[in-house]
């Protein structure tokens, strides 16, 4: 068998690592950048555009027979997960997973633009709308990282909603996680939000101006000292993305209030240079450039005073009595920030919230199609929060997928009494215990840390280490109060997080005054901004007017509430998230995620990154053979080989497939012997029937399919016959009908010129009487009265 030749792994005869390596490794270099395994596609990176995608290649993939008609591709699997949904009128998801810089972020795109393709019955503005709004979301949810130019900072979960026809009735995008930290700091060589730099590309100098911005080196979050130089952004952004830069500022303006958009953006940057420092004559602190404070609050539509207020002194609710404190520098510096990111993240929300708007569509049942594209597992030189909760969500898909693949596998074949080799795999439960277990799991511990005020990252850590240096996966790497880092064993290689800014990034909340000052902002829309409460999973909701007491404190357990009901009400969803107090954005995320992904059927997609150095044509294989290997690409080959991917309840089998063997009307009870009757038509042989259903190999949906096709077929072509012989035997009677009426007319022409003779021999009341009669017993012969009649009159004028 030639290296590369095969599309499917599973079907490999010799199944080794190196093999596997080197089959993927031959497809790479021949630019066959997707194989499947079983019904897993592995897709790799190829740093390049390649000639494969387009309509008219979609077009192919449309309505496949077999997904081995055609060679694997993205497509097949968006088709699949189409053809799914109209057949079995079950949602549908595509997992797409991978480090950072794999390919999730170009995967999904081409997913939703072929699924946009598949249900193209007619020309709607909906199915532009929804591969349109993709920049806008990555110009405000992506950023230049040290692995990948355009980085997910933010999951987003894409729902696209169809009728019972396939036809597309609108959209919906779920955010998660955004890493709202950016806009205050990130690592050396990175990035803040695309959208600062697509700002000063695009905007004019007078709008610039208008906004009270300058040169972006200016400003500490996207000049020089973010790290890179402003020419270097300006020649490579500005230049070749300048349309791009241009097209989502139309599409911000589309939403009416792109003034209210750039004011806050360029607010962000003017409270993010504040700087402050120490007052000896109060013991509090002072705001160094109070010009810049001025242009904050004058973008924020805030009195100037009022803002510097609550920037530099806190305001507690004391019994009913207002008492003020002064802050130090610290403490007005993580106030700044939590300001800057509480603005940019409620802002992102208005923008997913706007496009949900303009995506609705038709507010009708129906089913989804979901892609998940969740920002991948990352590894820099120092980790921060920020990893360490991408991460704990890699984790906790990671799982998913191993809980899809391997263990309901296993456990069911147990409970059906089926036979199946056990297929050892790489759990990763005890890493989802160690982040969200409670009391003492690193979120819950982490939790009860931030709300003491005296602690610090310091205390953390020590309390990290004291209650989970039992765990195999967790290390505390130093005693030594220099080193405030540790490590952990992830699913995907260990990684070292360093904890200072831990309690403050987690604490993230925007002190009482300064949400006070917001809500009262004369600006409509940064008041209306911070009158929306934040849901459980940190996403922006819809307008309510409530004080911060009920944001803060009320509706947060009210979320955590509905989400343990969810959690009771759903068994595959307690195993997955089976830690029921939940109280940060990051575990309601991952299970507000997790319910809807099962109630899901999964494709999977692993994206795998074939070199750092972000080329095309290198194939490093240690760094391919090190994803294959975490994420379990191996196993996951045994287990298609040997179990069953599909499992479908006798009901539900009978219902789809009763065609194959029984006629339509029939009534056929659900039974492991009927639904063997009906397998038993399968060309192969290694299915299974269990106590309660039947048990598939991934290539058998595609045989039943066949069958129903075929059957389909036949009935067609029954009906076809049997309309034909009905037809037949209708012309054959016309036929004898016509020569008799022919014969008829002979006999009566015959007659009619022996009569013609006599008539015109003598014209006699008696012989007009025998035409007369002539003509009655010819008419009841002969239907063609207009032809007697004719006759009649004719001979009448004779006469
Ligand atoms: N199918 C593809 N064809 C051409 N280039 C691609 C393809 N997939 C990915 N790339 C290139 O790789 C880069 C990184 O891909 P992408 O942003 O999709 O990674 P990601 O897995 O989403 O990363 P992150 O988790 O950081 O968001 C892209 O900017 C693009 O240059």
């Amino acid at each position: 068998m030639d290296l590369g030749s095969v599309h499917d792994l599973a079907q490999l005869p010799t199944l080794d690592a190196k093999t596997l390596l080197d089959h993927i490794k031959a497809r790479y270099h021949n630019h066959m950048i997707y194989t499947y395994i079983g019904d897993i596609l592995i897709a790799l990176n190829p740093f390049v555009h390649l000639n494969i995608y387009g309509p008219d290649i979609g077009a192919r993939y449309n309505n496949l027979r077999f997904k081995s008609d055609m060679p694997p591709h993205l497509y097949a699997v968006s088709d699949s997960a189409y053809q799914n949904l109209c057949r079995t009128g079950n949602n549908q998801c595509c997992v797409i997973s991978g480090e950072s810089g794999a390919g999730k972020t170009e995967s999904t795109k081409i997913v939703v633009q072929h699924i946009t393709q598949l249900c193209k019955h007619e020309s709607s503005a909906l199915h532009a709308k929804i591969v349109q709004v993709n920049p806008l979301l990555e110009a405000f949810g992506n950023a230049k990282t040290a692995i990948n130019d355009n980085s997910s900072r933010f999951g987003k979960y894409i729902e696209i909603k169809f009728n019972t026809e396939g036809g597309l009735l609108g959209g919906k995008i779920s955010e998660y996680l955004l890493e709202k930290s950016r806009v205050v700091g990130r690592g050396k060589g990175e990035r803040n939000f695309h959208i600062f730099y697509y700002m000063f590309a695009g905007l004019s100098p007078e709008q610039l101006k208008h906004n009270l911005l300058d040169k972006p080196e200016y400003h500490r979050n996207v000049g020089t000292t973010s790290g890179y130089h402003e020419e270097r952004w300006v020649s490579t952004s500005g230049k070749t993305k300048h349309g791009s830069h241009k097209h989502i500022l139309f599409v911000l303006s589309c939403f009416q209030d792109i003034q209210g958009i750039l004011a806050i953006l360029a607010a962000i940057l003017h409270i993010t240079d504040l700087e402050f420092e120490y007052d000896q004559d109060s013991d509090g602190v002072y705001i160094k450039d109070e010009s810049i404070m001025e242009l904050a609050a004058d973008m924020l539509g805030l009195p100037a005073e009022e803002l510097a207020e609550s920037l530099i002194s806190n305001v507690t609710d004391v019994r009913g009595e207002k008492m003020i404190s002064l802050k130090n520098i610290a403490s007005a510096n993580d106030g700044r920030d939590a300001l800057a990111k509480a603005l940019y993240a409620r802002l992102f929300g208005w923008i997913v919230r706007q496009i949900n708007s303009l995506l609705k569509g038709l507010e009708m049942p129906g089913n989804c199609i979901g892609i998940l594209d969740l920002a991948g597992f990352e590894n820099f030189e120092v980790n921060g929060f920020e990893q360490l909760c991408i991460n704990a969500a890699n984790e906790q898909l990671q799982f998913y997928f191993n809980q899809n693949v391997f263990a309901w596998e296993l456990e069911e074949y147990k409970r059906e009494g089926i036979k199946a080799k056990d297929v050892k795999f790489t759990d990763n439960r005890s890493l989802l215990d160690l982040f969200l277990k409670t009391p003492l799991g690193f979120f819950s511990l982490l939790d009860e840390e931030s709300r003491f005020p005296q602690a610090s990252d310091r205390t953390l850590l020590e309390k990290l280490n004291k209650n989970l240096n039992s765990s195999k996966e967790f290390s505390c790497s130093s005693k030594s109060s220099q080193n405030q880092s540790f490590t952990i064993n992830h699913y995907a290689g260990q990684v070292v997080y360093h904890t200072p800014g831990f309690l403050e990034k987690n604490r993230d909340h925007l002190s009482q005054n300064l949400f006070e000052v917001m809500q009262n902002s004369e600006s409509q829309f940064v008041a209306d901004l911070f009158s929306s409460p934040i849901s459980g999973t940190g996403a922006l909701e819809n307008k309510l007017v409530l004080s911060f007491d009920v944001i803060a404190f009320k509706i947060l357990p009210l979320s955590v509430l509905r989400d343990q009901r969810e959690v009771g009400s759903n068994s595959k969803l307690s195993t997955l998230t089976y830690y029921t107090v939940i109280l940060f954005p990051i575990q309601n995320s991952l299970t507000e995620l997790m319910a809807k992904l099962l109630d899901a059927e999964p494709h999977f997609i692993r994206c795998i990154k074939p070199n750092n150095m972000k080329c095309a044509d290198l194939f490093q294989p240690e760094l391919v053979s090190k994803q294959l290997q975490y994420t379990g690409v191996l196993e996951t080959i045994k287990i298609r080989r040997q179990g069953f991917a599909t499992r479908i309840p006798f009901e539900a089998f009978m219902e789809r497939y009763k065609l194959i063997s029984y006629g339509l009307t029939e009534s056929v009870l659900p039974t492991a012997k009927n639904c063997t009757n009906s397998l038993k038509r399968l060309p192969s042989k290694d299915w299974e029937v269990g106590k309660n259903k039947v048990f598939l190999k991934y290539w058998h949906a595609e045989m039943l399919n066949d069958l129903i096709r075929e059957q389909m077929v036949r009935i067609v072509h029954c009906q076809r016959f049997a309309r034909g012989f009905i037809d037949r035997k209708r012309v054959r009677w016309l036929r004898k009908m016509s020569q008799q009426q022919t014969h008829d007319l002979k006999v009566f022409s015959n007659q009619l010129t022996t009569q013609g003779d006599l008539t015109f021999q003598c014209v006699s009341d008696q012989q007009a009487h025998d035409v007369q009669r002539l003509q009655e017993k010819v008419g009841s012969a002969c239907p063609e009265v207009s032809l007697i009649q004719i006759l009649t009159s004719r001979f009448a004028k004779m006469n």
